[in-house]
């Protein structure tokens, strides 16, 4: 592992590492905060998964969430969304191929040999967070579009993992949506029961009753002037299913906000003051 940059920001440090990943098959980047009490005590982890076009560099420089990560003790990791490099298979187009991951391990053609964003988020980068950084053993994950579909779907598939979960303005149904269904065509194939195993509506319904006795923490926040909002996103059909099913959850429509990274810094905050309460 290589470290490549580290900038002094707030009481911290905001780092970027390089390694092979052994289940991407090629070398990633990830972002990482330090807040300086990591030198004398180990400190609980929150993991962020970025949307479609974005690498690891787009939530550092655009949220400003390092003043609540410094002020709440909490260290960030902000992965690139897919694999990356010359010969990693990509697409022309933004919601597909490099840049556009999903969060899923891709079972079809080209895809198969570097698109494992699934094991390299749920497993292969908190082992490696772990193994270099002084962790508490304690992680929560957020998102935001195609990142808050894997926070909230990674969460749900390893509810002993995390002890909240939340997004912003999540892709929560992507079996339902046209950036889902053009992702999940091209990496999963046909089989809807594939599909329907990085859908977080489908993992909540199958999944509620483990859901409500771990009692997670869910908190979802969405802008009502999100471009996308009616198309893509479409909270309202977890909502339905979470009220359906007696799952807890909070759900925060703010107004006059869209889909960029100014609705971002201006709720991240509050995330960090959700996870943090879960995360002591
Ligand atoms: N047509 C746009 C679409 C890309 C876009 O809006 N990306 C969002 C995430 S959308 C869902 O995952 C984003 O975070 N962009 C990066 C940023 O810094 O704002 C386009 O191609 O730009």
């Amino acid at each position: 592992m290589k470290q490549l940059t580290t900038h002094r920001i707030f009481n911290g440090e905001q780092q970027i590492w390089q390694h092979f990943s052994g289940s991407l098959n090629c070398e990633m980047k990830f972002a990482i905060y330090l807040p300086d009490t990591a030198k004398n005590q180990k400190l609980p982890v929150l993991y962020w998964l970025s949307g479609l076009t974005c690498t690891e560099q787009n939530f550092i420089t655009k949220s400003g969430y390092q003043r609540y990560a410094d002020e709440h003790n909490v260290i960030v990791v902000a992965p690139d969304t897919s694999p990356r490099g010359e010969g990693v298979a990509d697409d022309s187009s933004y919601d597909l191929g490099q840049g556009a991951g999903f969060y899923i391990n891709a079972t079809q053609g080209e895809w198969i040999k570097h698109y494992q964003m699934y094991d390299y988020i749920a497993q292969e980068l908190p082992a490696l967070i772990n193994a270099h950084f002084p962790t508490s053993g304690k992680q929560s994950i957020f998102g935001h579009s195609m990142g808050g579909h894997g926070a909230l779907t990674i969460a749900f598939k390893n509810l002993e993992n995390y002890q909240s979960v939340s997004a912003f303005s999540p892709i929560v149904a992507p079996m339902q949506v046209a950036w889902g269904q053009k992702a999940f065509t091209a990496y999963l194939g046909d089989d809807k029961q594939a599909w329907a195993d990085y859908d977080s509506v489908a993992l909540l319904e199958k999944h509620h009753i483990e859901i409500k006795q771990k009692n997670l923490p869910i908190l979802i926040e969405q802008g009502d002037k999100d471009e996308f909002l009616h198309t893509q996103l479409k909270p309202e059909i977890f909502c339905q299913m979470a009220d359906k099913l007696g799952v807890n959850y909070q759900f925060e429509l703010q107004a006059g906000f869209d889909h960029s990274y100014y609705f971002i810094a201006s709720f991240i905050g509050k995330h960090i003051v959700f996870h943090a309460k879960y995360l002591k």
